[in-house]
């Protein structure tokens, strides 16, 4: 089981969510920006490094919501989220094909990797 940090972003009223490249596993998905836990880091640190190094951009973290297990066949992952707030950085994309700031509504219409499905569930029943 491989851990993965994603971030819910939010800024203002609308969430930044990522597509993956056509180069990446889950090709063309929509997915929350993150990465893999490394070994001796933690969760939080991993999140501000993979935001960085894929983004260009700092957040401040809220708080977690539940994790997402999901066996894609060859791996499986624990997906570990975070709401954050937007801080500081232009967007710079390191690896994936584009980018969005979307509305609630419209984060129900793109095409997600599935372990990401139960996260946007939940953040849609948060009263925020
Ligand atoms: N960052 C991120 N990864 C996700 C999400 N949902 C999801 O299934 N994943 C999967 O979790 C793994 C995270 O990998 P990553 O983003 O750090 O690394 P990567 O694509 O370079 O790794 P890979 O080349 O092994 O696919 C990928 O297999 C990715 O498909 C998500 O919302 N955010």
């Amino acid at each position: 089981m491989i851990d993965v940090t994603c971030a819910i972003i939010l800024w203002e009223d609308k969430v930044l969510v990522t597509q993956r490249s056509e180069k990446m596993s889950l090709s063309l998905k929509w997915e929350f920006p993150g990465g893999k836990i490394e070994r001796g880091e933690t969760a939080e640190s991993c999140l501000h490094r993979e935001l960085m190094e894929e983004l260009n951009i700092q957040v401040k973290i809220l708080r977690t919501l539940s994790p997402s297990s999901f066996d894609y066949g060859k791996f499986s992952i624990n997906l570990i989220p975070f709401l954050v707030n937007y801080l500081s950085g232009e967007i710079i994309l390191a690896e994936h094909e584009t980018y969005k700031w979307l509305s609630r509504n419209e984060l129900k219409d793109i095409d997600w990797a599935p372990a990401d499905v139960p996260i946007l569930e939940e953040f849609l029943k948060l009263n925020i």
